[in-house]
């Protein structure tokens, strides 16, 4: 007979990208990659490729509710992961969700695609600083979303350190500052306000980044469900999607996406 087994269980709230390489499409593969059982509230749908998104359309906000309440209640998470949340009614509502949920929630502040798209209402910004981040273990803001969110530029490794403690005055445990848009190499700035990472890699050059912040939020979330430390899960993820863009797939006329399945083949020859 064989073993029953329990695997750890993540679930992300975020939209979907018809192209499969950003949104819910990044987030349940990453799992599935690293060993977790992945689950999924739909937020939004976009219609998305390499070249950008074309379409977009919110959920209304009972879905997200019920969505998430089925799986909580029912088969229960150990980490929750949120990407993009459209507008401030979804926003308010998942915060709230996240805060009756006994589980670490790594928030990505998802703002714009990568092609300058707008994938949060502006009106939802406020809510994003004083509702959502304040529930967050772990905030991922990359450069863009830091700058929207408090104004303040960051154009050197100095000024990641700015970023970072001007997103932890709105209340989040941690934040990983994503320093991947600078030049030079891509290094991330991890910190909690006294403990500090940072978590250099190479850069690659290789355009087919699609989805990267997605599923570097998501490999975090993994982590987290793991057992690991936030530092712990926020270096095994950076290795993670630094591997995942070295494996880029030159897919569409733009920006592909990202290999997912990299780390499944490392052993393989
Ligand atoms: N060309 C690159 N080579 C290596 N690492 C990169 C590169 N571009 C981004 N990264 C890394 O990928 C991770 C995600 O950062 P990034 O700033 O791209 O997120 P993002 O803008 O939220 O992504 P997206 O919006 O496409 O999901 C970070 O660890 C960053 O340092
Ligand atoms: C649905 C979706 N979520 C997040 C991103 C991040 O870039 C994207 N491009 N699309």
């Amino acid at each position: 007979m064989s073993a029953v087994r329990v695997p750890p269980r993540v679930l992300t709230v975020a939209g979907s990208d018809s192209g499969g390489g950003a949104g819910i499409q990044a987030d349940l593969k990453t799992m599935l990659a690293l060993g977790v059982h992945g689950m999924s509230v739909l937020t939004a749908v976009t219609a998305q490729n390499s070249l950008g998104v074309q379409g977009a359309w919110e959920l209304p906000v009972e879905a997200v509710r019920a969505q998430y309440r089925s799986v909580v209640d029912d088969i229960g998470v150990q980490a929750v992961k949120t990407g993009m949340l459209a507008s401030a009614e979804l926003v308010e509502a998942v915060a709230e969700l996240i805060s009756g949920t006994d589980a670490p929630a790594v928030v990505d502040p998802v703002g714009v695609s990568k092609h300058g798209d707008p994938l949060l209402a502006a009106s939802a910004l406020d809510s994003v600083r004083t509702r959502l981040l304040p529930v967050a273990t772990v905030a991922t803001p990359n450069l863009d979303e830091v700058a929207q969110l408090t104004g303040v530029r960051v154009e050197s490794e100095d000024d990641l350190r700015r970023a970072a403690a001007a997103v932890l005055e709105y209340g989040p445990r941690w934040v990983l500052i994503k320093g991947g848009h600078l030049s030079g190499e891509a290094t991330d700035l991890l910190t909690d306000g006294s403990e500090e990472l940072l978590l250099r890699a190479p850069r690659h050059d290789n355009r087919h980044t699609h989805g990267t912040g997605c599923t570097l939020a998501s490999a975090i979330a993994c982590g987290l469900a793991k057992g690991c430390s936030v530092p712990e899960a926020v270096t095994a993820a950076k290795e993670y999607v630094t591997g995942a863009i070295a494996a880029g797939f030159a897919l569409g006329a733009g920006i592909g996406p990202v290999d997912h399945g990299w780390a499944l083949r490392r052993d393989t020859p």
